[in-house]
């Protein structure tokens, strides 16, 4: 146990082999969303540009009012429209997103407003400023608004919109290869002999790099042989600006993945202090980063969350932040420990309390789509009911 990486310490060391790897361009935003801001937004002009009204109502300047003053109402002004300064005593009649007229400074709403012929009383002294959108009130002039390295989110497609921002400098997408290795696995749309089983981490980690905003250039099968896990992996890195594997990586002497990246590259770190996980190899190869997660499917699942999106995520261009978990209390008990920092597939029922699947072998996966997320349960810990430990939900990856 003593030769196994803490988690934390994994985590550094990922993060400490890895780069941007990844130019930039420029692109419309309708094209964006989805992208890695490369440079920082700074406001070009503040929004709103100018005070303006935030309900149909009448513009004054709050000094004049007192009660039982009947204003005239000297102009009409829609949103719009540029409005002429306010006649001293008067109102305006003003509507939604109007800008303020010089001279007013406050505005009553039309329900609270008493038309009287063609003149109107504000039973209720107005407070200064009510209902006045000040100019920058969302956003200032010089302003920085979204900060290089964050994943462009349709707000901010409306954010940009609003500072009059048609095109945006982004990343260019992150090409991700990889690799599966196992003579028992055969592609979906075959049949099954005795001894094969499905490839299922091969379209599962596809997903994972599709959904997080890559593109999977090269997706390679080898045999459990050295010679060919080391010319799958040579064929990777003529085009990949990352590598991912499945499989091999354990200690059996049909394991090839570790002793083909020690001919090709630098193994950086292998077998964490995890569970499920534990055999994760780490390397670079000449330049391009690997990661090697371990091939049964919710090891894969874990290691590629907690990991390879790290990974992925800085070589993208993207600013690197763990997901976001939040304490919640055990809903059972569990006296055992293990010397291994865990990450048990839960759910939080209608109680708010955690319940652990009861399947968390690493070589099932239904027991992960059944669950919510992951429960840490830290190295040589127990879980004691009502307890509290961090809740990961997998929409937080
Ligand atoms: N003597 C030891 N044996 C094992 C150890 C150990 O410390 N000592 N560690 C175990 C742990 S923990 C894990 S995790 C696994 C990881 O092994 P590998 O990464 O080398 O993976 P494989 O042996 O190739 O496969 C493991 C398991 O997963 C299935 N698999 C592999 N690839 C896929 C795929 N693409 N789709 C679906 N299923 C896949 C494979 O058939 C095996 O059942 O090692 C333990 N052994
Ligand atoms: O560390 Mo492994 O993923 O338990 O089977």
């Amino acid at each position: 146990m003593s030769t196994l990486f803490a988690f934390e310490d994994a985590l550094e060391e990922i993060k400490h082999n890895a780069n941007v790897r990844v130019e930039q361009q420029t692109l419309t935003l309708t094209n964006a969303v989805g992208r890695i801001l490369a440079i920082d937004v700074v406001a070009g002009i503040s929004v709103p540009t100018h005070d303006n009204s935030a309900m149909d109502g009448y513009a004054l300047a709050c000094a004049d009012w007192y009660a039982g003053k009947h204003f005239n109402v000297s102009q009409r002004i829609a949103a719009g429209r540029h409005p002429e300064p306010l006649i001293p005593g008067t109102c305006a009649r003003i509507f939604t997103g109007a800008n303020i007229p010089a001279g007013a400074d406050t505005v009553v709403m039309q329900e609270n407003a008493q038309p009287v012929g063609d003149k109107v009383v504000f039973d209720e002294q107005p407070s200064l400023a009510d209902n006045v959108r000040p100019q920058g009130q969302d956003m200032q002039l010089g302003q920085t608004v979204i900060k290089a390295g964050v994943k462009i989110t349709p707000i901010h497609i409306g954010l940009l919109s609003s500072l009059g921002i048609s095109e945006v400098n982004v990343y260019k997408q992150l090409n991700v290869g990889i690799l599966t290795t196992g003579d028992e696995l055969i592609p979906t749309g075959t049949s099954l002999k005795a001894g094969q089983i499905y490839n299922s981490n091969g379209p599962m980690l596809s997903a994972l790099v599709t959904q997080a905003g890559h593109n999977v250039s090269l997706c390679i099968h080898a045999a459990d042989t050295l010679e060919d896990t080391k010319a799958a992996l040579k064929t990777l890195m003529q085009s990949c600006d990352v590598i991912l594997s499945s499989g091999g990586v354990s200690v059996g002497e049909e394991d090839h993945v570790k002793g083909a990246l020690e001919k090709l590259g630098k193994v950086h770190l292998w077998k964490i202090a995890i569970k499920p996980g534990k055999p994760l190899v780490h390397a670079t190869l000449q330049g391009i980063p690997f990661l090697g997660l371990p091939g049964n499917p919710s090891s894969t699942l874990v290691t590629y969350h907690w990991f390879a999106r790290l990974l992925l995520s800085i070589c993208s261009g993207q600013i690197a932040e763990l997901p976001q978990s939040y304490l919640v209390d055990a809903g059972f008990n569990r006296n055992k420990t293990i010397q291994r920092d865990e990450f048990l597939r839960v759910s939080v029922g209608k109680d708010g309390l955690a319940y652990a699947h009861p399947q968390q072998s690493s070589g099932a996966l239904l027991a992960a789509s059944e669950s919510q997320g992951y429960l840490h349960v830290k190295a040589n810990t127990q879980v004691e009911y009502g307890h509290s430990y961090p809740f990961y939900p997998f929409s937080a990856f």
